[in-house]
């Protein structure tokens, strides 16, 4: 556009349009969370990050702090890193402090965030995945799970009093992207013991094994997970190497990944009924007769009025499908994840069968 106001524009306006990225890092108390946080904060990568350091997501604050003009404290305090950081620790309000740091844009071109070691990152998730006001200016690009070599095994068993799914599993359900940090502490077979029981809880998840947290940024920045393209999107995660299918034919009472195929294109409001009977009234029973509970789901299908391959994904209740590239020549198929515990493979099958439209 030629408009003699253009040259009064400053460049930060341009950058101001684009969609700030943001990584959610979690994972179990000690496990070298705020480690990785520093390790980003001092390392030369030239990468301009801002990061907001622990609390953040206590309890219900997540709710507290989304009630917008509410009165309340913001603690933070954003610093210039040499490096070209920025840093802040909050302790409550952490939507706020995050529509703060948005008025700084140009000045960082990422968002770090980590979570209390307790917190499930479901409902912190949520917030940036599909809350309509900052999702125009910032996209959830993927959840980063610390976890301790030592003790995570010891924190995937841990029972509830009300036999709910513990955080770790949790955390571990909801991961993109597992760092298994502190393996200076474990000899190799306990390595390889902790690695087969993440791998059978979130079989999608890819793996690293760090000390001090120092992993490749690249593993853990910009993988777009929750959008259709990407190093960490269905289309790649379904194509990917070394990847094997867990048909989990046997109910398990722990949480683990079962992946469901179905030939053909299904109908959506099928579709999106058999969704809400499970994510929403948790209702759909495995053959003992017990709810499942689905924590994360992803996968990608044929909708019979859509040419393009549907993305959907689901964190808790949550679902969304987006749309994303034409099918093509291609045989049109499902194939979706399921992520969650006293998950029954055969029924999951047979209700994603009973919504297939016959062409
Ligand atoms: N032995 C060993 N210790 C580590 C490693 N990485 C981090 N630590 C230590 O573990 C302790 C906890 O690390 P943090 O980074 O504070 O862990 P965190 O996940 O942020 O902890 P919380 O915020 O309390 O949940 C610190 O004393 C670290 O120095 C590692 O690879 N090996
Ligand atoms: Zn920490």
């Amino acid at each position: 556009m030629s408009d003699d106001s253009d040259s009064e524009i400053p460049d930060l306006v341009a950058a101001d349009l684009k969609k700030v990225p943001i990584t959610i890092i979690t994972g179990f108390l000690g496990a070298g969370k705020t480690t990785l946080l520093n390790y980003v904060l001092t390392e030369q990568h030239g990468k301009k990050i801002a990061v907001i350091l622990n609390e953040f997501g206590e309890g219900d604050s997540v709710e507290k702090s989304m009630s917008i003009g509410q009165e309340g404290a913001l603690y933070e305090e954003w610093l210039e890193l040499r490096n070209g950081c920025l840093c802040c620790s909050v302790k409550d309000n952490g939507v706020k402090a995050i529509e703060n740091l948005m008025s700084k844009r140009g000045k960082f071109d990422y968002i770090l965030l980590e979570t209390t070691g307790l917190a499930d990152p479901g409902p912190i998730a949520s917030i940036f995945w599909l809350d309509e006001e900052l999702c125009s200016d910032i996209y959830l690009d993927g959840i980063v799970v610390m976890v301790d070599a030592k003790y995570c095994k010891k924190h995937l068993h841990e029972t509830k009093e009300d036999g709910s799914i513990n955080e770790s599993q949790r955390q571990i359900a909801l991961a993109d992207v597992i760092i298994i940090n502190k393996t200076d502490l474990v000899n190799e077979d306990e390595l390889s013991s902790l690695r087969q029981e993440i791998r059978s809880t979130n079989s999608f998840a890819k793996l690293h094994e760090t000390q001090q947290s120092k992993v490749d940024l690249s593993s853990i920045l910009d993988i777009n997970a929750y959008g259709g393209q990407g190093p960490a999107s269905m289309e790649n995660l379904f194509g990917q190497r070394g990847y094997s299918k867990t048909d989990v034919h046997v109910i398990d009472k722990s949480v683990t990944t079962t992946t469901v195929e179905v030939k053909g294109s299904v109908n959506k409001a099928c579709l999106d009924d058999f969704l809400q009977q499970l994510l929403w009234e948790k209702n759909v029973n495995n053959s003992e007769g017990n709810p499942m509970e689905v924590l994360r789901l992803k996968g990608v299908v044929a909708l019979d009025d859509v040419d393009r391959r549907t993305v959907v994904q689901a964190v808790h209740e949550l679902y969304d499908m987006q749309f994303t590239t034409p099918w093509g020549e291609d045989l049109k198929k499902g194939t979706v994840v399921f992520i969650g515990r006293n998950l029954d493979h055969a029924v999951l099958k047979q209700q994603l069968e009973s919504c297939l439209v016959s062409r």
